[in-house]
């Protein structure tokens, strides 16, 4: 479980350049939940994901992983509890290393008798195994570079190796937004069907609202750096995108001005 509790940052205080980009953001995400969170451009998504991960220290506020207060506790010592999968396929993985040496990567972070990218006969076949259950073909190629991987496929892997750490959150930042349409939707089943299987707590965000209707438990909507919309079960089930404009106009009072939201 996550606690977002009351969460606030503002970027350049004091300057002309004042930023408030989390403005008292509350968010609870039980075990097992899977949320996607929409909001226009500048609403305090990435900030909210980099707070998580340690990245960005908080003015306020607290978070709190499986009842553990890490507020303070910095990025590196978050790794076992948070995996990230990012919008860019190039961001969470490493091309100069074989698919196998970056999983073994990820099987080893967060554990305490790691082997860094060693691969053992054990992991060998734990890796083949769990590739073999994408349908890519990649358990053939253990030994290639990561960096021969199409953007599809390296996502694909990326979200395996998230599910390898014993992890509490996995946070997905648009990691199908840069892939065409059909990869989009293979990826995006793939982390619906990962997520179910280990049983993890995501946070996905996403530009479309037709994906966070259609994946996951629960819609949450952020504006101005905190939640201005939040359905999930029955209220959520048969909810379209425009019906979901009209929620947020109703809570807001004002009109949802984004192109890049209204559009995908
Ligand atoms: N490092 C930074 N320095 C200054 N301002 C920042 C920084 N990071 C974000 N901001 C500002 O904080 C606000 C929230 O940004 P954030 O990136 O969290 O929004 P977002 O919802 O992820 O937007 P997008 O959908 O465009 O990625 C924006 O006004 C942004 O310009």
């Amino acid at each position: 479980m996550i606690v977002c509790e009351n969460l606030k940052i503002t970027f350049n205080k004091g300057t002309v350049m004042e930023t408030r980009a989390l403005s008292g953001l509350n968010l609870t995400v039980p075990k097992g939940q899977f949320v996607c969170v929409i909001g226009s451009n500048g609403s305090g998504k990435s900030t909210m994901q980099n707070a998580i991960a340690g990245e960005l220290p908080l003015d306020e506020g607290r978070i709190l992983v499986d009842d553990v207060d890490i507020t303070t506790w910095p990025a590196p010592k978050r790794t076992g509890l948070v995996a990230r999968v990012f919008q860019d396929p190039l961001a969470g993985s490493c091309e100069n290393l074989t698919i196998q040496e970056n999983m073994s990567l990820a099987w080893s972070r967060g554990r305490k008798r790691g082997l860094g990218r060693a691969v053992t006969k054990e992991t060998h076949a734990l890796f083949r195994d769990k590739l073999s259950r994408l349908g890519l073909g990649l358990e053939n190629r253990l030994e290639d570079l990561m960096g021969l991987l199409s953007g599809g496929q390296r996502q694909a892997v990326s979200l395996l190796m998230a599910s390898l750490q014993p992890s509490s959150v996995l946070m997905l930042d648009e990691h199908t937004s840069a892939l065409d349409p059909r990869i989009a939707a293979f990826v995006m089943d793939l982390t619906r069907d990962i997520v179910q299987e280990n049983n993890l707590t995501a946070i996905m965000v996403t530009h479309s609202m037709r994906q966070a209707l259609d994946y996951g438990d629960r819609t949450v909507m952020l504006h101005g750096g905190r939640v201005v919309l939040d359905v999930a079960g029955e209220d959520r089930k048969g909810l379209d995108v425009p019906d979901l404009i009209r929620m947020f106009e109703k809570a807001h009072g004002e009109e949802l001005s984004d192109d890049s939201l209204l559009l995908s």
